[in-house]
């Protein structure tokens, strides 16, 4: 499965709000569709928002250049607005300054040659992820020397990048080299990432998995069921914070006290240089329903007061290992993480 498909002149996005009972599409063919996808979950996961964005912008700026507006000024309207998506995944901002930097270079060029430029970076950006979460998966499936249960939190795979995942694409090659016998998804409230897209995602591929309620993995881990956790990320900072789906930092806290890894999958493009921990990561807090209805169908008093944080952050001192393109990192992560940057600014 893919989570987006782009056809030179539409973005399709396989609406993931619908999975697993309706396999949907939505195509784009104006930017604003793109950004209210991205707020809708409809798109969701760090790099699958990054490349979205990056190819809303590609039609947003098409749409300028049929209008008779100042192109440049709504050029970077448009940034900003896709920029206002959401605001805790890096890879929405890295992908959308790449994008600038793009047009950028193009500014004094004819439209049409810029428009040309906006869409092949915007290819490379999702041409890149698949390349990226391949080598993720063969530096991540290394750490699994013999057959092992896993426990997974949210959805990490192919419905959350371009290609085939981060935490999920390190354990779909440990299953192809034998070295998973189970995977344990946490359901993950509210939204049901894990219940709703990973179990949907493992069996479309015969991976065995057992679908438990975020409650109940410390009791997995006591009973001695898994061996190992594997998340993704949506941000990760220079001391190598984590910022995921909320009710990472509990699997973290308890995978420790059951002298259990923890492992983090994450392209550079999730990492943020600018950050040097996690306390600055802003924690995105979404709508009250999403806590008090479950499908529509009311499970709370409706006027009832709700926190409901869409990320926490798990500090690095938790992190067994960041697995990486660029390899598996181990503590302590900032001078593994400053010479990805520097290795990252030499290639360009
Ligand atoms: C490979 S990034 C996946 C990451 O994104 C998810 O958040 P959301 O579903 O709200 O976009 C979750 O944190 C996953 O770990």
């Amino acid at each position: 499965m893919h989570s987006m498909t782009w056809d030179k002149n539409c973005l399709t996005l396989l609406n993931q709000t619908k999975l697993p009972g309706r396999v949907e599409y939505i195509r784009c063919s104006d930017y604003q569709t793109v950004a209210e996808a991205i707020r809708r979950l409809e798109v969701r996961g760090a790099p699958a928002i990054g490349a979205a964005a990056a190819y809303g912008l590609v039609i947003g700026a098409r749409q300028l250049a049929e209008g008779s507006g100042d192109f440049w000024s709504g050029l970077m309207k448009i940034v900003q607005e896709l920029k206002a998506t959401r605001p805790t995944a890096v890879n929405l901002f890295w992908a959308l300054d790449r994008m600038a930097g793009v047009a950028g270079r193009y500014r004094q060029s004819d439209v049409q040659t810029l428009l040309a430029a906006l869409e092949q970076e915007a290819i490379a950006i999702a041409q890149e992820d698949r390349t990226v979460n391949s080598r993720i998966a063969a530096n991540g499936a290394a750490l699994f020397d013999q057959p092992l249960a896993v426990l997974t939190h949210c959805n990490a795979g192919a419905l959350a990048t371009v290609g085939f995942g981060t935490a999920l694409g390190v354990i779909r090659q440990a299953w192809a080299d034998g070295n998973i016998t189970r995977v344990f998804a946490d359901e993950t409230r509210p939204l049901l990432q894990g219940a709703r897209l990973t179990a949907w995602e493992l069996m479309q591929e015969q991976i065995p998995v057992t679908l438990i309620t975020d409650s109940m993995a410390g009791w997995v881990m006591k009973q001695r069921k898994i061996q190992a956790v594997i998340v993704g990320a949506d941000r990760v900072t220079l001391n190598g914070d984590v910022a995921n789906k909320i009710g990472t930092y509990s699997v973290a806290v308890l995978a420790k006290e059951h002298g259990i890894p923890f492992y983090v999958a994450a392209p550079a493009s999730t990492f943020d240089f600018t950050m040097h921990s996690g306390d600055a990561i802003p924690i995105e807090e979404r709508q009250a329903d999403e806590i008090t209805t479950i499908g529509g169908v009311r499970i709370a008093p409706a006027e009832v007061e709700v926190f409901n944080p869409a990320f926490d952050v798990t500090p690095h001192a938790l992190v067994s290992a960041l697995i990486t393109e660029y390899g598996v990192l181990r503590a302590p992560y900032a001078p593994a993480i400053t010479k990805i940057q520097q290795q990252l600014r030499g290639e360009q």
